[in-house]
């Protein structure tokens, strides 16, 4: 499958704070990748360098086969859609109207903009002014305008971070459909479990480096300690090894009618990041 993004050996350093060690990575066509680190562990970095805001200080990136020299052209832009904090929508136009201009410069038929209001669950916000709105609609207000000329390539940061779960929902469900239709997906997000919904492979960012890289499933059965957790209807619970020896005794449990429930014991995301990195993604 073909990469749509390829990093090597990328550097960032900001006067003697560096931002990014040493990155190497690729995103493969189609995929939504979940870029996942702490506070101040160089994510916004990434995506400004891949959007070609930023100027990297050594290393090689490639995105849709263009190299960085190749970042600041409309062609690129065209091509990828970018949400990050910095709305850039205009203030006193309303939702609609600020969607309007967007997809006359994108070329995008007006019909579209009822289909991605719904979307992000905004369908009766269209004439609201948007500086009259929440820090959530302008959040889903921005994802809209992403997803109107449905990109090769979407960076998200923090895509729902103002967000309540409803809203999140809408949110995810839009991204999904969008990967669908063929949209790559770059996600940078520290909440975990947006991470194990949305993302096909995820790497864990650390000071500046990534320190693994995989499929969320793969990484649980890593890190899992490959014990199940049984619920007994005395109200006790109980550890057993997955293994024949665990079985027999679950056995006894189940034949004794004792069991409610048997879980894996399976790390989340969050706990194999803390283990890793000796540190809790906040
Ligand atoms: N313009 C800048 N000048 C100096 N240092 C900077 C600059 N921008 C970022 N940094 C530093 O680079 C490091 C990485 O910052 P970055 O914003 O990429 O992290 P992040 O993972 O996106 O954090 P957050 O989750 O808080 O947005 C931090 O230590 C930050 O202080």
């Amino acid at each position: 499958m073909d990469n749509v993004i390829e990093v090597n050996g990328l550097a960032k350093v900001y006067g003697n704070q560096t931002a990014l060690a040493d990155l190497d990575f690729s995103v493969k066509k189609g995929e939504t990748f979940g870029f996942l680190g702490p506070s101040g562990s160089g994510k916004t970095t990434t995506i400004k360098i891949l959007t070609g805001q930023l100027t990297p200080t050594s290393g090689e990136v490639k995105v849709l086969g263009l190299p960085f020299s190749s970042l600041r052209t409309s062609e690129y832009r065209k091509r990828i859609g970018v949400i990050t904090d910095n709305s850039g929508l205009y203030q006193r136009l309303s939702v609609y109207e600020n969607l309007k201009l967007y997809c006359q410069l994108y070329d995008v038929p007006l019909t579209r903009i009822e289909e991605v209001l719904k979307t992000v669950n905004l369908a009766n916000e269209a004439k609201k002014i948007v500086s009259k709105l929440s820090k959530g609609m302008l959040q889903r207000v921005t994802l809209a305008r992403a997803f109107l000329h449905e990109p090769d390539l979407l960076f998200l940061d923090e895509p729902t971070s103002a967000l309540d779960p409803v809203n999140s929902m809408h949110i995810h469900r839009g991204l999904k459909k969008l990967n669908e239709k063929g949209t790559t997906i770059f996600l940078t997000t520290h909440d975990m479990s947006e991470a194990e919904s949305l993302c096909d492979r995820v790497a864990f960012l650390h000071k500046g480096n990534i320190q693994i890289m995989d499929e969320p499933k793969q990484l649980r059965r890593k890190y899992s300690d490959h014990t199940l957790r049984v619920e007994l209807k005395n109200g006790k619970e109980v550890v057993l090894a997955n293994n024949s020896e665990g079985a027999q005794e679950l056995y006894k449990y189940m034949s004794a009618d004792q069991v409610i429930s048997v879980h894996s014991n399976e790390p989340t995301l969050g706990d194999i990041f803390v283990e890793i990195t000796g540190r809790e993604l906040i």
